[in-house]
C-alpha cells in the first residue's frame, strides 16, 4: 500500500521544497498539495525529481480565503476568475507533471450554480487533457466548509455525467464522506471506477488515520482488496510536529 503526503497539512512549516524531502525521508512514495502557487514550479520538479516523487495533485486557487471564498468554479457571477484558475493550475500542473487537479467549486447553490460548474469542469478537462491530467471533484463535509457546492457523491456524479468527459473522476475523501454519508464500503464498492484519488484523516477530529469511528485497517484493506493500488493521500492536520504522527504509517512500509 502506497501513500500520498498532503504537504496543505504536513509539514506545514517547512517550504514546499522541503516538505517534499521530509515526506520521502518519512516513507510517504508521493506527494500531493493544495495550492503551491507561491513557489516557482521549477523548484517544486526540481524537489520532485532529487526524490523520485510524483506530484499526486493540487487546487485550483481558492479565491480569497479571508473574505469566505472557497473555490470559484461554481460561482456564475465570477466565471473569468473560475477560468484564470484553471489555467493556472493546468499550467502549474503542467510543469511539475503533477496527475491530478482538483477544481474547488466554491460556496454556491441552485441550478445556475451546477451550469457555471459543469461548463467550467469542461473547460478544464478540455485544457488538462493533452497533458494527460485528470479533473477531481471533491465533495466535501458541511461543518468545515458550509455552503460548499459539493457535497456529496450523489451530486458528484451527476455533475460528472453532465460533464461527460472522459478524464474527469471523484475525489474520494474518507474523512468527509464519513460525516456526510457514512457506509463507505458499498459507496467505495460503487464508485471505484469513477474514483482518481482517495483521502484519508481520522474522524471527526481530521488528525492521524490511526483513531476515531473509522477503523482505516479496516477501510485501507478493503480498497486494497477491491483492487485500487494508486497512493492514498494522507490528508489530515497533525496537531503537533508530522514526524511524531506517523506511527501508522510504519505498519505499511
Ligand atoms: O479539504 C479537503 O479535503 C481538500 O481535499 C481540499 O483540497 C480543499 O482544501
Ligand atoms: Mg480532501
Amino acid at each position: 500500500m502506497k501513500f500520498s503526503a498532503n504537504l496543505g497539512f504536513l509539514w506545514r512549516e517547512l517550504d514546499l521544497s522541503d516538505a517534499i524531502r521530509a515526506a520521502k525521508q518519512a516513507g510517504f512514495s508521493d506527494v500531493e498539495c493544495h495550492w503551491p502557487y507561491d513557489t516557482p514550479a521549477k523548484e517544486v520538479r526540481e524537489a520532485l525529481k532529487e526524490t523520485g516523487m510524483t506530484m499526486m495533485g493540487l487546487n485550483t486557487h481558492p479565491g480569497d480565503l479571508d473574505d469566505g471564498d472557497f473555490g470559484l468554479c461554481a460561482l456564475p457571477d465570477r466565471m473569468d476568475e473560475g477560468r484564470a484558475a484553471i489555467d493556472q493550475a493546468v499550467a502549474y500542473a503542467n510543469a511539475t507533471g503533477t496527475k491530478c487537479i482538483h477544481v474547488m467549486a466554491g460556496k454556491s447553490k441552485g441550478a445556475e450554480a451546477a451550469k457555471a460548474f459543469v461548463q467550467n469542469l469542461r473547460y478544464a478537462c478540455e485544457r488538462a487533457a493533452p497533458f494527460g491530467i485528470t479533473i477531481l471533484i471533491e465533495p466535501l463535509n458541511t461543518y468545515d466548509v458550509p455552503g460548499y457546492f459539493l457535497t456529496s457523491t450523489a451530486e458528484a456524479q451527476r455533475i460528472i455525467d453532465m460533464v461527460d468527459e472522459p478524464n474527469i473522476k471523484i475525489m474520494f475523501d474518507c474523512y468527509h464522506m464519513q460525516l456526510m454519508q457514512g457506509d463507505l464500503s458499498n459507496t467505495l464498492r460503487d464508485l471505484l471506477p469513477k474514483i482518481g484519488h482517495i483521502q484519508i484523516a481520522s474522524v471527526p477530529d481530521r488528525a492521524q488515520p490511526d483513531h476515531g469511528e473509522l477503523d482505516y485497517s479496516y477501510v485501507l484493506q478493503l480498497i486494497a482488496d477491491l483492487g485500487y493500488s494508486a497512493p492514498i493521500g494522507a490528508e489530515y492536520k497533525p496537531g503537533k510536529p508530522t514526524d511524531q504522527t506517523l506511527g501508522w504509517l510504519k505498519k505499511y512500509l
